[in-house]
């Protein structure tokens, strides 16, 4: 993994309803992320946030069932920018949100890097809905599907192209919630799932080895997208969509542990951190746990 870091906050509210994940960027700074990735050698720099409109204030040109769709593909636009200037810069680009809309911008910025891009998606869900098989019209459900170019063309065609990633370069882990939309497309394009009956049968240990086997052939840089809701509500409960029976905190060490042996990850986002529903900021500092270790953080 390369040794220089830049964090970017994207602190976006608008690809849900519940107010406060546009807190997470602070919350995740304020339990101590520079500092830890400063004591394991990095070269951090914070570039600050991207910019993110109030709701309803950008004129609503589009007929459509999505929220903010507009604010959210204006942020996307930005993020997009941002991230590919990091990438550009030859440096590891870390964002922290926020909603996980935000991805639909991180993708659109780092894929054009990269032939075949991969991307694992550490989540409760698989955020493959679209403006048809979406129960809540929040994009957070959506950056997925749109980064696959299936869904609202106003999502699959930021950055200016249109797919990101190919669904044979994607593995989902720690689903346990998939509306039936999602699990069709699954399905459909044969896109590689761990749910958490796989992660109880066989081990995160075996998950994270053929996970790591499956994408490292094919792929030539991986992009890791941990929504903190992939973790049981126990351990994380700072989250606008908790769903039980999720992948322990040990679990989820071992997993970034094992990806930061691997080497394969080449860029990472933290999203879904809301300190507002959060015990004492327990999530965000899961979070820096986490980064600690995917950035190769060891106790000895
Ligand atoms: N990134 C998330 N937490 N996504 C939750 C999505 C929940 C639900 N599947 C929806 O589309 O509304
Ligand atoms: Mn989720
Ligand atoms: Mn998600």
């Amino acid at each position: 993994m390369k040794k220089n870091i830049t964090l970017i906050g994207v602190p976006m509210d608008l690809g849900q309803t519940r107010r406060g994940v546009d807190m997470g960027p602070s919350a995740i700074r304020y339990a101590g992320i520079v500092e830890r990735l400063k004591d394991i050698e990095y070269n951090v720099l914070d570039f600050g946030d991207i910019e993110i409109a109030r709701p309803g204030t950008i004129e609503e040109t589009i007929e459509t069932n999505l929220k903010n769709l507009e604010e959210v593909a204006s942020a996307s636009e930005n993020l997009a920018q941002a991230v590919s200037d990091v990438i550009q810069e030859e440096r590891f680009p870390l964002v922290l949100g926020g909603d996980h809309s935000i991805a639909i911008g991180s993708l659109a910025g780092i894929s054009k890097h990269y032939e075949n891009l991969g991307v694992i998606w550490y989540d409760a869900h698989g955020d493959l809905n679209t403006a048809d098989t979406s129960p809540s019209g929040n994009i957070h459900g959506m950056p997925l599907a749109a980064s696959l170019g299936i869904g609202h063309e106003t999502l699959t065609r930021i950055g200016g192209y249109e797919q990101k990633v190919k669904p044979e370069n994607i593995v989902i882990i720690g689903a346990r919630s998939l509306d039936e939309g999602e699990k069709t497309l699954i399905k459909e394009r044969g896109i590689k799932v761990y749910t958490m009956h796989e992660i109880d049968r066989i081990g995160m240990t075996k998950v994270m080895e053929e996970t790591i086997e499956y994408l490292s052939g094919k792929t030539d840089g991986v992009h890791l997208s941990l929504d903190l809701d992939g973790l049981d509500p126990q351990d994380a409960p700072g989250v606008g969509t908790p769903v039980l029976g999720g992948i322990s905190y040990r679990e989820s060490h071992l997993a970034m542990e094992m990806l930061a042996e691997s080497q394969l990850i080449t860029s990472a986002e933290f999203v879904e951190v809301n300190p507002i529903l959060d015990e004492r900021n327990k999530t965000a500092t899961v979070a820096v746990a986490l980064m600690g270790s995917l950035f190769g953080e060891k106790l000895l």
